[in-house]
């Protein structure tokens, strides 16, 4: 079996063109063991490009665990970049994912920008935490310093498992507060179904610059996650929830080979 390797920013996956539908989804240990970084390729996640009608392509994404999760905004960054490697698309696509339809846009730089479903308002979530649905669930804690040093795995573990997420737990994104809410925001994210931190994590960037507005960002946000740059651009409604939002930036094809069936 053919498969491709990209990442965004870090955030690695496993590509593999099922348009022709012989990916069996439901071996969840296969996909598992692909994703293994000693026994398999090495990811973050798996994703399959399919063929759907009225689209340009479906995206069909696992976590490292080999489970089916929610949206993937570094995946979807990727797979758009995918997409146009295979002559699916040109520069623009329209695409159906878990969370639904999907446009993006390929620049001529490389950079991929991927529209995200509208999001609703935050939620309080502790003195300096703050949750928001963005395609995946994020939990945002704001710090006032000491990122570089933060035991992202341990502390986050214990986040994702604690009250009110429990088994289905949720991702969890740490915050430094830049000295200028203009300035970039930096972000370390532990990731559920990886469970660990991951180097980026394009939902869980796009949660905090939208929590970000209530402390003084506005759009476009840049944020410097451990893999690289990433901007977010979005619009407030008066309700408080936010449409036409945007997630921009590189999305990389790393290498291609083959696998056993
Ligand atoms: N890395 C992703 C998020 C993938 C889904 C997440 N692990 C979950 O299960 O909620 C991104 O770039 O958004």
């Amino acid at each position: 079996m053919t498969f491709h390797k990209y990442h965004g920013t870090g955030n690695d996956f496993v590509i593999i063109d099922d348009r022709n539908r012989q990916f069996d989804e439901t071996n969840h240990a296969r996909i598992a063991h692909l994703c293994h970084r000693r026994f398999g390729i090495g990811a973050d996640g798996l994703m399959l490009l399919r063929n759907l009608a009225g689209y340009d392509f479906e995206m069909v994404y696992f976590n490292a665990d080999g489970r089916p999760s929610s949206m993937c905004g570094n995946g979807g960054r990727c797979l758009v970049a995918f997409a146009k490697f295979l002559g699916v698309i040109q520069d623009t696509a329209q695409f159906l994912a878990v969370d639904g339809p999907h446009e993006a846009r390929v620049e001529s730089d490389g950079t991929v920008r991927l529209k995200m479903q509208d999001v609703d308002p935050p939620q309080a979530a502790g003195p300096h935490d703050t949750f928001l649905n963005t395609g995946s669930p994020h939990h945002i804690r704001f710090l006032p310093t000491g990122l570089d040093e933060l035991n992202v795995f341990a502390e986050g573990r214990a986040l994702r498992y604690g009250e009110p997420y429990g088994a289905a737990g949720a991702n969890i994104n740490f915050v430094e507060l830049p000295a200028d809410p203009a300035h970039t925001w930096p972000v370390r994210t532990y990731e559920r179904g990886v469970e660990d931190e991951t180097l980026s994590c394009g939902t869980g960037v796009t949660a905090v610059a939208l929590a970000a507005s209530a402390r003084g960002a506005t759009s476009p946000v840049r944020l410097r996650t451990p893999g690289g740059q990433l901007e977010v651009a979005f619009e407030q409604r008066p309700d408080g929830g936010f449409e036409n939002v945007w997630l921009s930036g590189p999305a990389v094809r790393v290498f291609s080979g083959e696998v056993e069936e």
